[in-house]
């Protein structure tokens, strides 16, 4: 029995990837004609309003940026008030016809309904939340000495979106509004030394694809998976200690147009650049070819560190 169920669990896989060959071309005309006519219907977001948690850096920044060219309102929010200042003086410059800051830490839920409230208050209404606020940090599991130095990383990545989510869904409900969730392709991708970071990830990605299913349309949600983004989190000393300098690193100010574009097309998901998703097929098919070559690769770079 245990030899059936083994025999079994190697061939599912190349199965399915033959019957989504067979089935495939069918499903690619669907998409490419709903892409078609979402790229022609793509949301004018003038005037609209649109909250951006973790607006005063990296890609939060540069959705700002994008944002504010299409002349929508933004509610910026991030901890730090004075760079999120100088955001809002940028955006106002490139074209966004209102901007209001609100200093705020998203690990906190009474921070988050807070800045919902104080945004809906201002503008009147809630047309896009863009949840994007997020931490990681890099140690191989037997180098951490204080286990909970990491239950901030779910704090803000996971939590932080899950309750400015649940405060907002109720101004998006009367917009039909869309919500933006900056994930990651570690959501999964087993890099060692992101252990928790991948975590979180994951943990993101269930759970909006898990309330767009709940809301069958009636708010969008676009789940974005970026690789590797020029930001402080990913700056270049990080990701030379870690081995991630091995993987080009896409512009901030390119990921963010692609961001607002996807957002504005309604789209399921996106990845940026749209070549990392190889990876998950690799993943699906010879999950010991990704293993080897990411523990070969990250985790000597990782014991040098310690
Ligand atoms: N840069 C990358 O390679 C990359 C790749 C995949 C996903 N991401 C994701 O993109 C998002 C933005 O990251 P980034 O790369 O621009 O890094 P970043 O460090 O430049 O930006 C993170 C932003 O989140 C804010 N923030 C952090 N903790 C917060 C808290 N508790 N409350 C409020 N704001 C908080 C920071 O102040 C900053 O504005 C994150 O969710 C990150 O996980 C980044």
């Amino acid at each position: 029995m245990d030899l059936i169920h083994d025999v079994l669990n190697i061939l599912v896989p190349p199965i399915a990837l033959i019957c989504l060959i067979l089935f495939y071309p069918s499903y690619l005309v669907y998409k490419f004609i709903s892409y078609t006519k979402r790229s022609l219907t793509k949301e004018d977001v003038r005037g609209k309003v649109v909250l951006i948690t973790g607006a005063s850096s990296g890609i939060g920044e540069y959705i700002a940026y994008e944002y504010a060219k299409r002349g929508a309102r933004l509610a910026l929010a991030a901890r730090r008030e004075d760079r999120l200042l100088a955001v809002a003086d940028r955006a106002l410059k490139l074209g966004s016809l209102d901007v209001m800051v609100i200093r705020s830490d998203v690990t906190k839920v009474e921070d988050c309904k807070f800045l919902i409230d104080k945004a809906v208050n201002h503008f009147g209404q809630l047309d896009h939340l863009v949840n994007n606020a997020g931490v990681a940090q890099h140690a191989l599991l037997e180098h951490i000495n204080q286990i909970t130095d990491f239950v901030p990383i779910m704090d803000t990545n996971f939590w932080g979106s899950a309750y400015c989510t649940y405060f907002a869904v109720p101004h998006l409900r009367k917009t039909r509004g869309k919500i933006v969730v900056i994930a990651s392709t570690s959501s999964w991708s087993p890099t060692p030394g992101l252990n928790f970071y991948n975590a979180s990830k994951a943990a993101q990605v269930s759970l909006f694809e898990t309330i767009r299913t709940e809301f069958g349309g009636g708010i969008g949600v676009t789940i974005v998976l970026p690789g590797v983004i020029e930001s402080e989190m990913a700056n270049r000393k990080m990701l030379i200690q870690t081995g991630l300098d091995v993987l080009p690193i896409e512009s901030t100010g390119r990921c963010a147009k692609a961001i607002v574009n996807s957002a504005c097309r309604g789209d399921m998901y996106l990845t940026e650049p749209y070549w990392v998703g190889v990876g998950f097929l690799l993943k699906l098919l010879c999950p010991e070819v990704l293993e080897w070559t990411y523990h070969l690769h990250f985790v000597k770079n990782l014991w040098k560190l310690s």
